[in-house]
This record gives structure tokens, C-alpha cells and sequence, in this order.
């Protein structure tokens, strides 16, 4: 076991969301998402509530799809032949990350919906 400096695990934790930046089909997507996201919520300058709901949203599916990128990586290492505990766990783990991207879908719709009525005139 290597130890390190704090600034080296922060290191590696960086190299670990570039990987999955890098190799995730999923991620790239939720990243651009995220990148998407955040641009309409400063144009629409929201309050902090809504700000706060979006960047946890945002982190919450990030921060699965890292652990399901973990969960891979340690599944094919541990068992590159099929076996049913291996999709069972990897299924598992995207099901994990596929809950909180509903959950992130919905939140946008709640927290977007009255600004973009308002800037639509729609308010009634
Ligand atoms: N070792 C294995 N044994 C049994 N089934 C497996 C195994 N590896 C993968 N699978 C099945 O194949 C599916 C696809 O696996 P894969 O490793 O390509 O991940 P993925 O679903 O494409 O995820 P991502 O797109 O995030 O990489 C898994 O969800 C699982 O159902």
C-alpha cells in the first residue's frame, strides 16, 4: 500500500475522474448535461434554493456514475469471465446511477419550470 500527501490523493482522484471522463460513454454525457444545466441557470439567474437542488442533482449523478466506473473496473479485474454475480453486480450498479438520473431529470423540470414560464410571459 502507497502512502502520499494530501495534494497526491487529490491527484489521484483527479486522474480518477479523468479516466472516467475519458472511457465513459455515460459520463460524457452527464457531464455535458451538467455543463448545460449550469449555463441556463446562471442565464436564468435562479435563487440559491434552486441552485442548490441543481448541484446536488448534478453531483449525485456524477458521483454514481464514478462509483459504477469503479464497479466495472473492479468486476472485469476480479472476474473477466461472465458469471452471474459479476452482471448482477454491474446491473446493480447502473441501476444506482439510472434512479439518479431520474431523479436529476425531475428536479430540472421542477426547479426550471416557473423561471422559464416567467421569461416565456406564461406566468398567469
Ligand atoms: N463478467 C460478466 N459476467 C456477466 N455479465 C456481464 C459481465 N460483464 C458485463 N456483463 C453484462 O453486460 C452488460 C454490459 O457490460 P459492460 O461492461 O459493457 O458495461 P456497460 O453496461 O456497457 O456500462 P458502460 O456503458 O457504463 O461501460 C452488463 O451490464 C452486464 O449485464
Amino acid at each position: 500500500m502507497r502512502s502520499g500527501s494530501l495534494l497526491a490523493s487529490f491527484g489521484y482522484a483527479l486522474q480518477g475522474i479523468k479516466y472516467a471522463l475519458r472511457t465513459q460513454r455515460n459520463m460524457k454525457i452527464h457531464a455535458a448535461a451538467a455543463v448545460v444545466v449550469v449555463a441556463a441557470a446562471l442565464w436564468l439567474h435562479l435563487s440559491w434554493l434552486r441552485w442548490i437542488v441543481l448541484l446536488l442533482a448534478i453531483t449525485l449523478v456524477i458521483a454514481l456514475e464514478l462509483l459504477n466506473t469503479a464497479l466495472e473496473a473492479v468486476v472485469d479485474l476480479a472476474s473477466p469471465e461472465l458469471h452471474p454475480l459479476a452482471k448482477a453486480a454491474k446491473d446493480t450498479a447502473a441501476g444506482a446511477v439510472l434512479l439518479a438520473a431520474v431523479f436529476a431529470v425531475l428536479a430540472g423540470i421542477i426547479v426550471f419550470y416557473r423561471p422559464v414560464m416567467d421569461l416565456l410571459g406564461w406566468s398567469g
